[in-house]
C-alpha cells in the first residue's frame, strides 16, 4: 500500500521532505476551499522542487462542478505545474453520466501533455451529504474514462470518518471493482491508525492521509509532524508484513 500525504502549503511540504522516506506521495490540495481544494499552480510548482525528485507530486484539481471544459483546463494547469497524479473531485457530478464526461475530458487535456501522468476519478464517501454520484459508481466512472485510478474521501470534514459512511465490507467492493477493470483504488477519509488493518486487508492500493499525521490529529489547526508521518508508515508495514505472512491483519 503507498502513503499519500497532503499537506497544504510549501511548508508543511518541507516538513514531509523531512519525512520523505517514509511516504510515496505528495498530495498538494488547499483545505480551507473544501476537502479537495484546488492550490494555486505556483504552490504546485514550489511544492514539486521542495520534495525528492523520486517522489510523485499530486496535486487536487477541486471540488468539481459539473463543468468538464473548466475542469480540463484545471487539471491541465495542475500537470502543467509539474504534477504527476491529478486528483478531480467529482462534487458537482450527480450521475455518472456526467462523472464520465468530467474525466473523459480531463484524461484527454492531462494526457496529452504529460501520457505518463496518473488520473484519479475521486469521489465521496459521505456522497449521500451533498448530493453527488454514488461511491460504488466511481470505479466505473474511472474505467469507462480512462482514469488510472478510483478514489473515495469525505467531502465533510467534520470527524466522520471513511468507515461511517462506507464501511469495511462496501470498501472492500470498492476495491474489487477498481481492480477488476486494471484500476489503482485509493481511499481517504479521516483515516486513523486503527483503520491500517482493513485497509490492508481489503487490498487497498493508496491510503491518503492528512489529519492522522498533523499533531493532535487536527488536519486544521494541527501542522504536519514527520515523526508522525513515521510512526503511520511504520503501521503501515507492520500491517503489510502481516498480509504478506499470511497472518491475520490484527488491530
Ligand atoms: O487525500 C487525502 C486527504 O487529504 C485526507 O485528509 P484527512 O485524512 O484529514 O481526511
Amino acid at each position: 500500500m503507498l502513503l499519500l500525504i497532503s499537506p497544504d502549503g510549501v511548508e508543511e511540504a518541507l516538513d514531509c521532505a523531512k519525512a520523505a522516506q517514509h511516504l510515496d506521495i505528495v498530495d498538494v490540495k488547499k483545505p480551507d476551499e473544501g476537502s479537495l481544494g484546488a492550490n494555486f499552480p505556483w504552490i504546485i510548482r514550489e511544492i514539486r522542487e521542495a520534495v525528492p525528485a523520486d517522489k510523485p507530486v499530486s496535486a487536487t484539481v477541486g471540488d468539481v462542478p459539473y463543468k468538464p471544459g473548466t475542469v480540463a483546463q484545471a487539471a491541465l494547469g495542475a500537470v502543467v505545474s509539474g504534477a504527476t497524479y491529478i486528483k478531480v473531485g467529482l462534487y458537482g457530478c450527480t450521475t455518472p453520466d456526467q462523472g464520465i464526461d468530467v474525466m473523459r475530458a480531463v484524461v484527454r487535456a492531462v494526457k496529452e501533455h504529460n501520457p505518463d501522468a496518473l488520473v484519479v476519478a475521486s469521489g465521496y464517501a459521505d456522497a449521500h451529504r451533498i448530493g453527488c454520484v454514488n461511491p460504488l459508481a466511481v470505479p466505473d466512472i474511472a474505467a469507462r474514462s480512462g482514469a488510472d485510478a478510483a478514489m473515495l474521501d469525505t467531502a465533510v470534514k467534520d470527524g466522520t470518518r471513511l468507515f461511517d459512511h462506507v464501511p469495511p465490507d462496501v470498501c472492500a467492493e470498492f476495491v474489487r471493482l477498481a481492480h477488476a477493470s486494471g484500476r489503482l483504488a485509493a481511499l481517504a477519509g479521516s483515516v486513523r491508525q486503527d483503520d491500517l488493518g482493513e485497509l490492508t486487508r481489503i487490498g487497498t492500493d493508496i491510503v491518503g492521509v492528512r489529519g492522522a499525521v498533523c499533531e493532535g490529529g487536527d488536519r486544521n489547526a494541527g501542522r504536519i509532524r514527520p515523526h508522525l508521518v513515521a510512526a503511520f508508515r511504520a503501521e503501515m508495514d507492520r500491517h503489510d508484513r502481516e498480509r504478506t505472512a499470511g497472518l491475520p491483519t490484527a488491530r
